[in-house]
């Protein structure tokens, strides 16, 4: 399949993009905030937003079709520098890893970043092939409220401790050889699709 049936959005050798995953059901501006405090101290190009088929680890009987949730993630990005996608439905991947793999093989020369909240390193080691995950592009973890040192205390934390940049390195990030990942401390966002589902099932 080539890049546009794909529907990949632009890219070339040399880019720096940053790779966010999420269930966004529904996107908010937490997930907006993290894209731009990545985009700005990672100094990347772009940021596309994953929009997953399903998380493997999540129970998504309930999940709004994918369809929906990439055009309200889209609403709410509205931002020239923020590509929202569907491509793991269109690469057939559910498991991160696989979808690294494919998006590497596809896009050769560009310097991919993997992004995610700090709740989500809390429990990276519950990952499929989280270890390769890690060997196979940098990764920025924004932090969150609620799971700041819980994530930092993780396995997967204290696995890949000798490959973490400090914070003021954030420009190297993308370009360094992985295993090699950042913490990232900026505006907070309290916000959750948890919370938002719950305030649009009150009301
Ligand atoms: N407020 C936030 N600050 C930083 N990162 C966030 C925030 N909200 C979500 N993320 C990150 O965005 C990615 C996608 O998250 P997701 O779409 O599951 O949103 P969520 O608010 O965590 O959803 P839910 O409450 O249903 O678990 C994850 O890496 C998650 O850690
Ligand atoms: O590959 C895995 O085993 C895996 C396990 C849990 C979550 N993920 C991915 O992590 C991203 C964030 O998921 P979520 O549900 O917290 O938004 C999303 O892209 C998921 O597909 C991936």
């Amino acid at each position: 399949m080539s890049a546009e049936e794909l529907r990949l959005p632009p890219h070339a050798p040399g880019l720096r993009i940053g790779l966010f995953g999420g269930t966004f059901n529904p996107a908010h501006d937490g997930h907006r905030m993290a894209s731009l405090t990545a985009l700005r101290r990672l100094q990347l190009d772009r940021v596309w937003w994953l929009v997953t088929p399903g998380n493997p680890l999540k129970d998504n009987h309930a999940l709004p079709p994918l369809a929906q949730r990439i055009a309200q993630a889209r609403a709410l990005a509205d931002h020239g520098h923020i590509n929202v996608t569907g491509i793991e439905a269109t690469l057939r991947t559910r498991y991160t890893a696989d979808t690294l793999r494919q998006l590497k093989r596809r896009c050769p020369g560009v310097r991919f970043v993997w992004i995610m909240g700090s709740d989500n390193l809390a429990n990276f080691h519950r990952w499929n092939e989280w270890r390769t995950i890690a060997r196979l592009m940098p990764i920025a973890v924004i932090d969150r409220p609620g799971s700041t040192h819980r994530s930092i205390a993780s396995p997967a934390a204290n696995w890949m401790a000798r490959w973490r940049l400090s914070e003021n390195q954030g420009a190297a990030l993308p370009v360094r050889t992985p295993p090699a990942w950042i913490f990232l401390h900026g505006r907070r966002s309290d916000l959750s699709s948890t919370y938002l589902r719950e305030l649009a099932e009150t009301n």
